[in-house]
């Protein structure tokens, strides 16, 4: 693609005059010096870390010629002090601009397919699943962006961050196009926001499920208001919102948006509403009966997936269906059998006692998890978790604090310890349990944590297995080592039924 076209609607000055820049053809775009070769153009990024500025020299190296450079950076003295044989553009922000060109060079796609952007501290994997399920059910062909990798027409790819950086979302966005995909349901993060990454997103519908404290600290949002703030930016890219009303901050969202907006929920008066609810048990599956009501009609649902925040996901998910008109009886029949990979997950391996690996890795999701398993009729409820090691050490306390006040057992073990000793992780979290009636054993392997569990369960125990939800790798030492949380489960499940068996 010819540089002028690739800069298109971006605001910039050069060390080449205009006419020359028509000359210059770029192969392809990258942000990481390392990727760099002949023909491409290098976007030096302010990162969080370091400054990608400092790279040029490097991109330079492997053959980029034309660079995109951030005005009055320090650093981008580096990128100055290149040989005459470059061209350097200046704008004002690299990463907006990123978002831009990364538009063009592939055909500005996502103007060419319906994008429904859901944002929220949780329920967005759950969602963003739930609404390609039933859209796919009903013959939209959708791909799907999040957390757990890029889906479409039966491929999976995986992904850095919830919502990629913008050249990886475009060019995502264009090969979806190119294989007939005419809808995506993605996961926006606030931190997708706040880095631009979502600048040039075409969104059809952006959906709220709620928001409590997250992601605040160093390399993320400086405070609540930010965190807020960036998740209501939404609003103002979406054509239409769909809000959760039953949130505390439902009504700065909707001050904030500047598209049309629909709301649903339990508790509030909203233009979706749920009642009549009903709590169902099998070996394999806990689900939740509801009646929905819009303005014209009520019929009943049902969906896979326990208690009151899987009604607010379900809620959502009706919403937009009904936005894109989507058959009634296809929605209800897709939505009962609608599953999401590692969220409250029952894994049917014992007959006489329920476990659940569910992704839970924070307060709020595992009060959820927890104080919605004890709707459903058990004896002793028990979680295993840990919480990851280096940062967010405030989960420490988030996760025991719930843990010693809603749980029978708690089993304390690593999650994702990478340099941090396990042991030091789980002593942290065993502080909240002072006091407590909770009973706590601790194993710091989370192999054997899991092997103890299964093997220990009794007539009646509801288990849940926190943290890990999709994940197969355990980060140990900055290396992601393979980890099956289900297969260890299912194994150990085996062996104890199979020893049942012979003695009996
Ligand atoms: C802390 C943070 O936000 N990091 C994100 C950020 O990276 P960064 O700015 O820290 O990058 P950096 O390491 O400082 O490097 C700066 C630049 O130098 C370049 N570089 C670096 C080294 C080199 O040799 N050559 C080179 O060119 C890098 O490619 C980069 O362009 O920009 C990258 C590209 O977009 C992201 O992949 C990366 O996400 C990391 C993996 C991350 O953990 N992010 C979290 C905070 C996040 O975004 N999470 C949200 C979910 C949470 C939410 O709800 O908000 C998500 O969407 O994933
Ligand atoms: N609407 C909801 N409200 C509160 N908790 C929820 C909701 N939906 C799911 N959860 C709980 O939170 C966990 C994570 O859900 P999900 O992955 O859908 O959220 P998310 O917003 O993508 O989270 P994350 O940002 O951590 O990836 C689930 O396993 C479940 O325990």
């Amino acid at each position: 693609m010819k540089l002028f076209k690739l800069m298109e609607d971006v605001s910039f000055t050069s060390n080449l005059p205009l006419e020359k820049i028509d000359e210059v053809e770029i192969k392809d775009i990258s942000y990481n010096s390392r990727s760099c070769k002949e023909g491409f153009i290098f976007v030096a990024l302010v990162g969080e870390t370091v400054d990608g500025h400092k790279f040029a020299k490097n991109a330079y190296d492997n053959g980029a010629r034309v660079f995109l450079l951030q005005k009055g950076i320090e650093s981008s003295k580096y990128a100055m002090e290149l040989p005459n044989d470059t061209v350097k553009l200046f704008v004002e922000d690299t990463r907006i601009s990123l978002s831009r060109i990364s538009h063009n060079f592939f055909g500005q796609p996502s103007n060419s397919l319906k994008v429904i952007g859901v944002t929220g501290t949780k329920g967005k994997t759950t969602i963003t699943n739930y609404i390609a399920t039933v859209l796919n059910e009903s013959g939209v062909n959708t791909g799907v962006i999040g957390t757990n990798g890029t889906f479409f027409n039966g491929t999976y790819e995986v992904t850095e961050n919830t919502t990629p950086e913008s050249y990886e979302l475009h060019r995502i966005f264009r090969k979806m196009l190119d294989n007939g995909v005419t809808c995506v349901s993605m996961e926006v993060s606030s931190g997708g926001i706040m880095q631009n990454r979502v600048e040039d997103v075409d969104f059809d519908v952006a959906i709220f499920s709620n928001l409590s404290p997250d992601h605040i600290g160093p390399k993320e949002h400086p405070t609540f208001e930010h965190y807020l703030q960036c998740k209501a930016r939404l609003f103002k890219m979406a054509k239409h919102g769909i809000i959760n009303t039953d949130d505390d901050y439902a009504k700065d969202i909707i001050n904030a948006a500047t598209c049309d907006v629909e709301t649903f929920g339990i508790e509030n008066n909203a233009g979706l509403t749920a009642n009549n609810i009903r709590y169902s048990k099998e070996i394999d599956s806990l689900g939740v009966s509801f009646d929905c009501n819009t303005k014209e009609e009520t019929f009943p649902c049902f969906i896979c997936s326990p208690g009151t925040f899987s009604i607010y996901n379900a809620l959502a998910v009706i919403a937009v269906c009904k936005y894109l008109d989507v058959k009634r009886e296809i929605m209800i029949d897709a939505l009962k059998s609608a599953k999401v990979s590692g969220r409250v997950e029952v894994l049917p391996i014992l007959p006489y006692a329920t476990v659940i690996v569910d992704y839970a890795h924070n307060g709020v999701s595992l009060e959820n998890i927890l104080q919605t398993l004890k709707n459903y009729e058990h004896e002793r409820l028990i979680c295993l978790f840990g919480s990851v090691g280096g940062r967010t050490e405030i989960r420490r306390k988030e996760l025991g604090d719930v843990a010693a006040r809603e749980c029978d057992l708690a089993i304390l073990t690593a999650d994702n310890p990478d340099f941090e000793d396990p042991m030091n992780v789980i002593n942290d979290i065993a502080e909240s349990f002072e006091g407590s009636s909770c009973e706590v054993i601790k194993i710091a392997n989370r192999e054997e944590a899991i092997k103890h569990t299964i093997r220990n369960a009794k007539e009646g125990d509801m288990i849940v297995l926190a943290g890990k939800g999709h994940e197969k790798y355990q980060l140990i030492n900055g290396e992601k080592l393979p980890f099956d949380e289900i297969a260890i489960a299912k194994d150990e499940a085996k062996k104890v039924i199979e020893e049942k068996q012979l003695l009996a």
